[in-house]
Parts: structure tokens; C-alpha cells; sequence
């Protein structure tokens, strides 16, 4: 068994009513007066005509039927403005819920393992999936009102006239069998057209994201060209989308006027024969009219809910290994207030001591990873991780960090074992520098700070990541806008920022991927030199020389195994494996990094 089986979309459905049932109940209420008022107008006109002819029950009277029809306008308009209000207050929860439970969903991912999807799908998932779904609690209630329509009309067509009731039903029908027979294809189109969209949204993010490369290859042509070519599919499958909607709907339509006709013609005869009077006539034209209107009403129906399954199967498709009840699991959603912070961050705690217990990640994909790595960390000691490309240095630390959940292994933190690394190595406790820096378009205060107050901690991190002659180039110092993604920084500048961010948390630990790859020799030393001289606990990625000469210990790995540690001059005489790997610095000073 893999678990309780999954609600079907009108399950989803229905745990999307209860979160706000009132308003659900008040709009669906409104909304089948709206419904079912066309109902009124032809008994009324009928009633109307009865009276003319002296066939009217005794005491209704023209103002009677006058009255009737004023009050029932009337009671149609509150019922309009009460729906309205009720329906969007509804529809912003349901859609808001299931967009929050996305994000939390995605929050809650251990940090360096991407979704499945790309960017812009999610994006588009976000945005119009969660939209769609919450669109379908309209449908729920519509469907109702179109049910209880129904019924009314045929129950007041049957009690005139069976024989021309009968000739009523039989463009529903055809309509009912049409309907079961475009679901399928109805389907097929939406998830056609999702997909182009998405890809449109991926790829804008990508040239936005890549717009330093794209440049500098003077490849703008060519990523203009995939970007037309991108939107033109989408421009294909949105048309078809849109041209099958209509094609249904005019189906529909044109199905119930041939039935209207017929209805029509036999209605005529027997007026001619005196069977109907033009009461009977005046009732049984109106709800032709309406009777057609819902039989295309139908395929809207039959429309809305195949997107909105495209739509859920897209949104659970964003969360492997999630039930996919999660979606529309009841959350506060705070439309009215700012949400507490839902977790605190940790008191400051020095750090006695870090002991990692054979800690294993492997990546499914391809067996790749580190296994087993077991080594300890003591506070105010350097602790360098080398090893050849792709040797699993990375993957150490992020597995360290709980951004890669742990497959085997225990981490403990002071003596006391941590359950959730994710949760646990965070600032006050741990700041990290990852290999890429990801910055955001804004200033260089705004990316150190991320949120914490700016009490001066600004100016001191940055003074610590040697920013300071950096800062005086670019003009507006702190204040600097530096674009999205920091385009307008060179790559080492990025590496600074990042590293003034990781600064600015007073982590008891700095744990940092080749924070100083893009970096020249002489503010590599100067930024070294500075990490040092605050006695911070450091764990870092790197190759240079002079770091792994004034590492307190060295961690060498090797397919993904730690296969020495220790101090770098011990390494070198018991490690053949360190011999290979390490390479001296060349003798020439100006080239030579003193940390
Ligand atoms: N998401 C992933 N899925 C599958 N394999 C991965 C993934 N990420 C990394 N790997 C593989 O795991 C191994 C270790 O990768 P890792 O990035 O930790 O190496 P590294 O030593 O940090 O490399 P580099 O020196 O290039 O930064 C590599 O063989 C890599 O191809």
C-alpha cells in the first residue's frame, strides 16, 4: 500500500469550500438566485397573459404580476452585489491558500535541492494553476445552480406539456454525449498550452539571469531568436487553446438552437390546434431561450473543470513525494495582519565543538556524492576541504548545512545531536558562502543585510570582506543598485558581497565554497588575513596553497571519501594521495598568498 489514496479534484474541491464555508455558502446561495431567477419571467409572463384572458386564479391582477416582477428585480440585484463580494472573498482565500501551501511546501525543501519543474513553470504554477483551481469553486456552485435550473424549468415545461418537454431534453442529451467525448482532447490542449507558456516564462528568466554571459558571447541575436521561436509556440498552442474553447461553446450553442427550433415548430402546431394557449406559449418560448443558454453554459462547465485538473496535476507535480492533499491542507493566511515569524532565530551560541559522524549524500541521479566523511571541529581553527573537481567537495558542506538532507550519518553540535541540520545551521549559529553567490537586484546594503536590522553591521561586515575600495569605484558606495542578480559586479566583487552577507550574521561558524576563487592574489591575502584576525570557526572549500598551509587541519577527499585529514605537513608525509594532489605555490613573491 503506498499510503491513503488521493482526493480526486472535487475532493481538493471540497477541502478548498470548508476553509471559508460561509462565504462559499453565501456566494453559492447568491449566486443561485442569480441562476434561477430567469425562471420568474416566464411564469410571470404566462400569469400575465392568463389574466388578460380572464383565465388568471381569482385576485391576481396585472399591478399583482407588476409587483411580483419589481420585487423579484430587485431581490436579483442584492443577490448580484451580495455574490459578487461573497465569491471574491472566497475565491482570493482558496487561490491564497493554495499558493501559500506551495511556498511553504518549497521553503521547506531542503535549500540547495532545485524543484522539479524549471523556474518559470513553478512561476506559472504559482500564478496560473493555483488561479485555475481556485476558479473551479465557482464551477461547484454554478453546476449547482445550473442542476437546480434545470430542474425547476423541466419541472414547470413537464406539468404544461410532456410530448414538447421531451423534444426539450433531446439537445441536452446530444450536448451530455458531446461533453464526455471533447473532455479528453479538451485536456490535452490546456496541458499543451500550460507548457508553452511556462517554457516562455523559463526562458525570460534564464536571458535575464545569463545576461552578463549573453553579452559578453554577443550572443543577443540568437537568444532574441529562441525567445520568438519560444513564443510563437506558445502564440500556436494558446490559439488552439482558445479556438477550442470556442469550437465547444459554439457546438453547444448550435446543438440547443437546432433542438429550440424543432421544439419551436411542434410548440406552433399545436397552438394551431388549440392545445396550448398563449400562456402556455409565452412560458415554453422563454425557456427555450434559457434552456439554450444552459446547454452552452454546459460547455463552459465541461471547459473550466478539464483546466482545472491540468491545473492541480501541474501543482502536485511541483512537490515529488508530497501527498498532494497538501495543496489545500487549512493554514492561516494572514490577509489583514503581518504574520508572526513562525520560528524565531537562535540565541548566539559559541561553538566547543562540531563532530561530523560518517555523513553520507548520495544523489540518485548519479550515484555521486560523499559517503561516510567523519571528522571534528574545534573552536577558532581553520579547517580547509580540497580535493580534485567533482571530488564531492560542495556536496560536504551543504550536507553538513542540511541544504542536502543526510542519508546516513549523525552531525552533533556541542555534545547534542541534530535531528534537522537544515533547521539547525543557521545563523546566529552558522553563516554560509556558497560557491555561486546568489544576489538580487537592489543595493549592496540590502543583499548583506537580507532582512536583519541596519544597526552598522553593514559597514563593518563589508569592511571585513576588503569591500572598501570597491565601494568608493562604484560610486554609491553601500547604496550602490548593483542589478539583477548583481550583473553589474565582477565576479569577485559578488564574492565579497556574499561574503560581507555571511558577515554581517555574527555566526559562530563561517563555512565557505572557494570564497576567494575570483578573487587577486593580494585581496585574497588581505581577506584572509582579516577572517583570521576575528578568530571565527572556519570551514572552506579550497586549493590554494597558502590557505592549506595555515589550515589547522585539512580534509582531502576523493570520489567522495575523505582519504586523509590533518595538518597539511603531516598530510604530506603520510598521504600519497595529498602528494598528488597538492601543488606549491610558485616561488615568484608578487604571486605568493601569505594568509
Ligand atoms: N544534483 C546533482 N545530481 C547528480 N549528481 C550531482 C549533483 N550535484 C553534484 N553531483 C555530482 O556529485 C559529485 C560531487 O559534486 P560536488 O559539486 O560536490 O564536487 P566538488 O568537489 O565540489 O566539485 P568542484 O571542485 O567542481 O566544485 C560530482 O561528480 C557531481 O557531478
Amino acid at each position: 500500500m503506498n499510503g491513503p489514496a488521493e482526493p480526486s479534484p472535487l475532493g481538493f474541491l471540497w477541502r478548498l469550500i470548508t476553509y471559508s464555508p460561509w462565504r462559499y455558502l453565501l456566494a453559492a446561495s447568491a449566486w443561485a438566485i442569480f441562476h434561477l431567477w430567469p425562471l420568474l419571467p416566464g411564469v410571470l409572463g404566462k400569469l400575465l397573459f392568463d389574466v388578460l384572458e380572464g383565465r388568471a386564479p381569482a385576485g391576481i391582477t396585472v399591478w399583482t404580476v407588476v409587483a411580483v416582477a419589481v420585487g423579484a428585480g430587485l431581490a436579483r440585484c442584492v443577490a448580484i452585489v451580495g455574490a459578487t463580494v461573497a465569491w471574491a472573498g472566497w475565491y482570493l482565500r482558496a487561490r491564497g491558500l493554495i499558493q501559500r501551501n506551495l511556498l511553504a511546501l518549497v521553503f521547506r525543501k531542503p535549500g540547495a535541492q532545485p524543484l522539479p519543474a524549471a523556474a518559470g513553470e513553478n512561476i506559472s504554477t504559482l500564478r496560473d494553476d493555483s488561479d485555475a483551481i481556485a476558479m473551479m469553486g465557482g464551477w461547484g456552485f454554478d453546476m449547482m445552480s445550473g442542476l437546480i435550473f434545470a430542474g425547476g424549468g423541466l419541472a414547470i415545461l413537464l406539468s404544461v406539456d410532456v410530448q414538447v418537454t421531451l423534444v426539450v431534453m433531446a439537445p441536452l442529451a446530444v450536448v451530455l454525449v458531446l461533453a464526455q467525448l471533447a473532455r479528453a482532447r479538451a485536456y490535452r490542449i490546456r496541458v499543451r498550452s500550460r507548457a508553452a507558456t511556462a517554457q516562455v516564462t523559463g526562458t525570460i528568466q534564464e536571458i535575464v539571469s545569463a545576461t552578463r554571459a549573453i553579452k559578453a558571447a554577443g550572443r543577443e541575436r540568437e537568444v532574441v531568436a529562441r525567445l520568438r521561436r519560444d513564443n510563437e509556440a506558445r502564440k500556436t498552442a494558446m490559439i488552439r487553446d482558445k479556438v477550442q474553447s470556442l469550437a465547444i461553446d459554439s457546438v453547444f450553442n448550435s446543438t440547443a438552437s437546432i433542438g429550440s427550433g424543432l421544439i419551436l415548430l411542434l410548440a406552433a402546431g399545436r397552438m394551431r390546434s388549440g392545445e396550448f394557449t398563449t400562456g402556455d406559449f409565452v412560458l415554453f418560448s422563454t425557456y427555450l431561450m434559457q434552456v439554450a443558454d444552459y446547454t452552452s453554459f454546459m460547455g463552459y462547465l465541461v471547459r473550466t473543470y478539464q483546466q482545472a485538473r491540468v491545473s492541480f496535476v501541474r501543482a502536485a507535480a511541483m512537490l515529488p513525494g508530497t501527498p498532494s492533499r497538501t495543496l489545500v491542507e487549512h493554514h492561516p493566511l494572514h490577509l489583514r495582519e503581518d504574520a508572526s515569524l513562525t520560528t524565531a532565530p537562535p540565541e548566539p551560541e559559541p561553538l566547543r565543538e562540531l563532530e561530523v559522524r560518517s555523513l553520507t549524500h548520495v544523489f540518485p541521479g548519479s550515484g555521486r556524492g560523499v559517503r561516510e566523511a567523519s571528522f571534528t571541529l574545534r573552536p577558532g581553527t581553520v579547517t580547509v576541504v580540497t580535493g580534485s573537481v567533482g571530488s564531492g567537495k560542495t556536496t560536504l558542506l551543504r550536507t553538513v548545512l542540511g541544504l542536502y538532507a543526510p542519508q546516513d550519518g549523525e552531525i552533533h553540535w556541542n555534545g547534542e545531536r541534530v535531528d534537522a541540520p537544515g533547521d539547525f545551521m543557521v545563523p546566529p549559529r552558522v553563516a554560509y558562502t556558497p560557491q555561486s553567490p546568489a544576489l538580487l537586484s537592489g543595493t549592496i546594503r540590502e543583499n548583506v543585510l537580507l532582512g536583519l536590522p541596519d544597526d552598522g553591521r553593514v559597514e563593518r561586515a563589508a569592511a571585513l570582506a576588503v569591500l572598501g575600495p570597491d565601494l568608493e569605484r562604484l560610486g554609491g558606495g553601500l547604496d550602490t543598485e548593483i542589478g539583477v542578480r548583481g550583473v553589474r559586479l565582477s565576479g569577485g566583487q559578488a564574492q565579497r558581497t556574499a561574503a560581507a552577507r555571511m558577515f554581517a550574521r555574527d555566526s559562530a561558524l563561517l563555512v565557505m565554497d572557494d570564497l576567494s576563487s575570483a578573487l587577486d592574489v593580494e585581496t585574497e591575502q588581505e581577506l584572509w588575513r582579516r577572517i583570521f584576525a576575528t578568530s571565527a570557526t572556519c570551514l572552506a572549500v579550497s586549493h590554494r596553497p597558502a590557505l592549506l598551509e595555515r589550515a589547522d587541519q585539512v580534509l582531502l577527499l576523493k570520489d567522495g571519501r575523505i582519504v586523509a585529514a590533518g595538518p597539511l605537513a603531516e598530510l604530506l608525509r603520510t598521504s600519497p594521495d595529498m602528494r598528488t594532489h597538492y601543488r606549491p605555490a610558485p616561488p615568484t613573491r608578487s604571486r605568493q598568498c601569505h594568509v
